[in-house]
């Protein structure tokens, strides 16, 4: 079973053999498909990169969290959260069973192939098409229950992985929506505005889950882990194993580093939120580079309202800069125009 939120892909129709991502262990040198030139500039930071600004690390039980997280939402567009209430147990099993599905023989990962209008299952990610070589990266999505494609993957063994990714996503989600509140609140929601928010169905959820995979990679300076993009909810929330890759880019400084911290979560903020914010926060543009001794896995919970709500800056803000869409045109925008979507609908 698929929530609305799948729908909203239909319309996009990649030829399948678009969708299949490289069969990593049966190369040894990095293909003509995956040598992006120029090179990626500015990959790897080195000795100026202890001195760079970073994201700030949020203990979300700390008194002035709200004080916290909106200064980081302003600065950043992230921000990476402890004491989140997330088991770390169920963090581990996640991150192992992403690890086991990804290791699987390449013909086995493709019975869970992302059919060409569809949205979930294995296969490149989304982005792909906007870029003319290919990434060094595989992906698994799920949007609601994961049960038809890991009885393909697993005929016999699928209910524990499926377990699994219904528990992290309940708990993805009741974080995800008290982050929301957190962030509102910083914004100066105060509880009229809540009411007329709830009528809006913002608070009404509906997620994603994301696992990508990035092997390790013969030559990784020539190689894109993920484009530089921006997501497109409301929120992300990722977690990252003990391998580096993730980056942003801030003007003025180039790209940063965003160290995996044990414990820690990643709190990304997406297109939706630049816009209700009336871009007073921002969408963090990132991307992912890879390396060439050890295997990044995450998971990413893109948290946003159903498909049929609408998104409009906060009566409450001054001199609205974009004007009103639903999620589901949004994401048609997002899906023929990637990074020029928020400037189609500025005012
Ligand atoms: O894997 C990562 O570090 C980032 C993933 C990401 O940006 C995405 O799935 O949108
Ligand atoms: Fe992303």
């Amino acid at each position: 079973m698929e929530t609305s939120l799948s729908q909203a892909y239909t319309d996009t129709h990649i030829p399948p053999h678009q969708i299949i991502p490289l069969d990593f262990e049966s190369v040894r040198e990095l293909p003509e498909s995956h040598i992006w030139t120029p090179a990626v500039e500015d990959r790897h930071h080195n000795e100026r990169e202890e001195l760079l600004p970073v994201p700030p690390v949020i203990d979300l039980g700390a008194p002035d969290v709200t004080e916290l997280v909106g200064n980081a939402c302003r600065r950043w567009g992230m921000f990476q959260v402890t004491n989140h209430g997330v088991p770390l147990g169920l963090v581990d099993d996640v991150e192992a069973h992403a690890r086991r599905l990804f290791e699987l023989p390449a013909d086995r990962k493709l019975k869970a192939l992302r059919s060409p209008s569809g949205a979930t299952g294995y296969g490149v990610a989304r982005i792909s098409p906007f870029f003319d070589k290919l990434m060094w990266h595989e992906g698994f999505t799920i949007m609601g229950s994961a049960v038809d494609h890991a009885k393909q993957l697993w005929p016999h063994r699928y209910e524990e992985f499926c377990d699994v990714m219904d528990n992290y996503q309940k708990k993805m989600k009741s974080i995800a929506y008290k982050i929301l509140l957190i962030a509102l609140k910083a914004l100066g929601v105060d509880e009229e505005d809540e009411e007329k928010i709830s009528s809006s169905m913002l608070y009404e959820s509906n997620g994603a889950l994301q696992l990508n995979s990035y092997p390790s990679c013969p030559n990784p300076r020539q190689a894109v882990g993920l484009a530089p993009h921006t997501d497109t909810q409301l929120l992300t929330i990722l977690h990252q194993n003990n391998t580096n890759g993730l980056q942003i880019f801030q003007q003025g400084i180039g790209w940063i580093p965003i160290p995996p911290i044990p414990g820690a979560l990643v709190v990304n903020l997406g297109d939706l939120m630049h816009i209700l914010s009336n871009a007073c926060f921002h969408a963090v543009y990132h991307r992912v580079v890879p390396n060439d001794t050890s295997h990044r896995f995450t998971v990413g919970y893109f948290y946003g309202p159903p498909i049929e709500a609408v998104v409009a800056p906060l009566a409450k803000l001054p001199s609205p800069r974009f004007r009103a869409v639903t999620v589901k045109e949004y994401i048609g925008i997002k899906n023929k125009h990637l990074e020029k979507s928020l400037s189609l609908i500025g005012i």
